[in-house]
Formats: structure tokens, C-alpha cells, sequence
């Protein structure tokens, strides 16, 4: 089935964008970020938290690194909607798993303006956890995070650019692609 015509094309925008990072790099570094949590954890069964959509392929690549054996579940938190610019907050879905002094390992694709990923956060700790790890793909490098939230184990970092592909999404299109690519200015 094709996109409905109003849709930009994924295609048109490959044309004017940068591949920022290929399959192979994100591969090794996850699997060091892997390792990196491993040693946080110290034995410790954490609930690993995927905020979905965007991270669903960095999520399924950084438990495939991890050797403690973790607890799974996953919230739905939307900002974007399919836009190339970020809006109120809109929860999909709430966590299951009881989180009451439980270590989260929260995963997600991308820390740009921090909106999600601190929203989440402070969710996870009202429901009574003691420790949130966040853990993440990419950063943007930028001045306008909000305060009180990085990520404590991040993949690669980004140029002020809107990014595509392993998970994260243009106009809901390319979320497959196995790279990242940067829209040209
Ligand atoms: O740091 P922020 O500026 O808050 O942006 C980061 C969030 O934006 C994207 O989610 P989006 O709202 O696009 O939903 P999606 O996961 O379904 O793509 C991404 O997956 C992060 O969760
Ligand atoms: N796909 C995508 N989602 C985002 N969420 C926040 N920033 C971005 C971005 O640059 N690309």
C-alpha cells in the first residue's frame, strides 16, 4: 500500500540529507553501551523502559548487549506526532511493571529538547522508583534542553539538524532505514 499523497516524500528528503551514522558504527556502539550498563547495574534485575515508537530498534539492539537479566516493559509518549517539531506531551500508554524501589533503565531514540525523556523520567520516580537510568541512541548538541535531564548512557551525538532512520521517524516514514541521516539545513 503507498502513503497518502500529502505525506512528504521519504524519498525527496534522502535526497537533500547527510548520512550521519551507518548500521556498523551504531552496532559497535551500542554494544559499548552494553557493557557500560552492565557495570551500573553490578547484578542488579532493572526494568528496562522502551519509550516507544523510536525506540524500538535501539531498544531490542541494547538488551541483545546486555547480559544482567532484566525486567521488560515499555510506555507510549508522544511529542512529535509525525512532525518535524515538537508539541505538548501525549501519553499512549503508562508503564505496567511496578517500578516501587525498583532500578529503570529508560531507553529511548533521541534526547533533543529533553521534553520526553524528563516527563518519563519523573513519571518513573512518582511511581516510586529509586534509580533512573536513561539511556539513549543520540543526543542533539544544542542549547535549548531543559534543565534536570541527560542521558547517562548515550550512543552518538548530533548536529542541530532534524535526524531520520533506526527508529526515528520522518513524517512516520523511515523509521526502518539502518542509519541515521540529518535533513540539510
Ligand atoms: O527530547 P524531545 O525534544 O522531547 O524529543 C525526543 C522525543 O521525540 C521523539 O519522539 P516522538 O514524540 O517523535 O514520538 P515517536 O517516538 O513515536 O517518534 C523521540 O522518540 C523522543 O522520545
Ligand atoms: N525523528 C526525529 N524525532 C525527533 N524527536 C526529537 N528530535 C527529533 C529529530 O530530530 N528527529
Amino acid at each position: 500500500m503507498s502513503t497518502t499523497t500529502s505525506v512528504p516524500s521519504l524519498a525527496e528528503a534522502l535526497t537533500r540529507s547527510d548520512l550521519l551514522f551507518k548500521r556498523e558504527e551504531l552496532e559497535g556502539v551500542i554494544a559499548h553501551l552494553g557493557r557500560a550498563i552492565d557495570a551500573a547495574l553490578d547484578g542488579e534485575r532493572a526494568v528496562f523502559l522502551t519509550v516507544m515508537n523510536g525506540a524500538l530498534m535501539f531498544g531490542a539492539q541494547l538488551a541483545l548487549s546486555i547480559r544482567t537479566d532484566l525486567e521488560f516493559d515499555y510506555v507510549h509518549a508522544t511529542r512529535y506526532r509525525g512532525a518535524t517539531s515538537g508539541n505538548e506531551l501525549h501519553w499512549l500508554r503508562e508503564p505496567v511493571a511496578a517500578l516501587q524501589d525498583r532500578t529503570v533503565l529508560l531507553v529511548d531514540d533521541i534526547l533533543d529538547e529533553g521534553h520526553t525523556l524528563k516527563a518519563v523520567r519523573d513519571d518513573c520516580l512518582r511511581r516510586g522508583a529509586k534509580r533512573v537510568l536513561v539511556a539513549t541512541l543520540c543526543c542533539k548538541l544544542h542549547d535549548r534542553c531543559v534543565e534536570g535531564i541527560q542521558s547517562d548512557f548515550n550512543g552518538v551525538n548530533l548536529p542541530d539538524r532534524y535526524v531520520f532512520g533506526y527508529g526515528m521517524d520522518y513524517y512516520e516514514q523511515g523509521r526502518n532505514l539502518p542509519a541515521i541521516y540529518a535533513l540539510k539545513e
